[in-house]
């Protein structure tokens, strides 16, 4: 399947655009905080010392001839890729080359007592465990008595902002989630949204995750609602198989967002012993697809997840990342058109993301140049949302 022909695919090696900046700036740091975070031992350290300087100054390196998913990464433009600049490929890949070859680095795919420990599971466990997250479950008790659309509304708007709290995000842009949110959404097709859902109760969702904590934690109270209201009859949560992105989702991390609602008190605890009897009866599944970290677009999903996708009422994504890989990481004008970008994918597609890089589509003129007269930093910085629906 070709991707969407028009718009260049962005590139990180333009010096003081946003793209270069992560490369140049953010993975650097990952490293540095990933290098303090756990006990490592010294062929760990010198690996990502060596990953340090890689990553700054020289070319993309092939994997190991050992490394369980090498003939993957081939498929997926390290065959292409490897020796050329990590800031010279497309932008999308080398980000997720890096996390990959940061899980190398500290031996996570290696035989051996490090195999399978997550190096960001300090800074996600920290902010599960953080006081915010005790005052947001809090909170869900205040909508009980509410009319079900304002608890619908409360409850999409709760995992759309949740998209906020991304732990390398903030790592350069201190602050952000403290922001108050903008008041109006850039786009804003919920009522499409909840149109979607028969009103049968028939529907199966399909939530395609981004990160873990203050985020999946409303991505779950949002399930959990849409069950106990029969507004779905199951829900497939989609999450990455290993770390990545700092923050992004893994099954240990749906485990800990669980246990934290089952064991917190009113409303969340119900809505958290709620999502553990709907994964016992397989109302609620939890799927790791390989291709939820391919470094490529959906556009190119191999034929399993597009079956997986066309048999879903709706599917949702959520985040930045994951709508840069639904649209397609490349340059088009903002008021390009969202249904146009995702006319690729096989059934009801909706996107839940704070803006927290340069792609955007689906915008009206009038929003594009409300929000340009302010600067441009509403692209980047996620104080914007938006809800769109294909
Ligand atoms: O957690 P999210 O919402 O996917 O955001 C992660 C984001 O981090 C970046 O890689 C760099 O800011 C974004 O471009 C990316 O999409």
């Amino acid at each position: 399947m070709p991707e969407t022909p028009f718009a260049s695919v962005i590139l990180g090696n333009e010096p003081g655009s946003f793209p270069h900046g992560v490369l140049a700036e953010r993975h650097p740091a990952i490293i540095r905080q990933v290098r303090d975070a756990l006990p490592y031992g010294p062929g760990q350290r010198r690996a990502l010392d060596e990953l340090l300087r890689n990553c700054a100054e020289g070319t993309v390196e092939p994997l190991p001839a050992d490394a369980p998913d090498r003939a993957a990464w081939q498929a997926w433009g390290l065959a292409e890729y490897a020796g050329r600049s990590w800031f010279d490929v497309p932008w999308l890949w080398s980000e997720s080359y890096f996390y990959r070859r940061l899980l190398e680095a500290v031996g996570y795919f290696a035989p051996g007592p490090w195999r399978g420990i997550d190096p960001f599971r300090p800074v996600k466990r920290a902010e599960l465990d953080a006081p915010e997250t005790d005052r947001e479950l809090a909170a869900l008790d205040g909508l009980r008595d509410l009319p079900e659309p304002e608890r619908d509304r409360a409850l999409l708007h709760g995992s759309l902002w949740g998209n906020r709290a991304d732990l390398g995000f903030r790592l350069s842009a201190e602050g952000a989630e403290d922001r108050e949110p903008a008041p109006a959404l850039v786009a804003d097709d919920s009522e499409r949204l909840w149109s979607l859902l028969p009103p049968d109760g028939t529907a199966g969702l399909v939530l395609v995750a981004d990160n873990a904590g203050r985020e999946l934690v409303p991505d779950l109270l949002l399930l959990a609602h849409l069950l106990a209201g029969d507004r779905i009859a199951r829900a497939v949560l989609h999450v990455k198989p290993h770390p990545y992105y700092v923050s992004d989702a893994i099954m240990a991390d749906v485990l800990d967002g669980l246990e934290r609602l089952r064991t917190a008190p009113g409303a969340a605890g119900e809505h958290g012993r709620l999502l553990r009897r709907a994964m016992a009866d397989g109302r609620l599944t939890v799927r790791a697809h390989p291709f939820s970290c391919a470094p490529l677009p959906y556009e190119r999903m191999p034929d399993d997840l597009r079956a997986e996708f066309a048999a879903a009422t709706l599917t949702v994504f959520k985040g930045d990342l994951n709508y840069r890989r639904l649209v397609g990481d490349r340059r088009r004008p903002p008021t390009a058109s969202f249904a146009a970008a995702t006319a690729y994918f096989p059934g009801p597609v909706a996107a839940l993301r704070t803006l927290k890089s340069e792609v955007v589509t689906g915008l009206t003129a009038a929003t594009e140049a409300r929000l340009v007269a302010a600067g441009q930093r509403w692209r980047t910085d996620g104080t914007h949302a938006l809800v769109q629906v294909n």
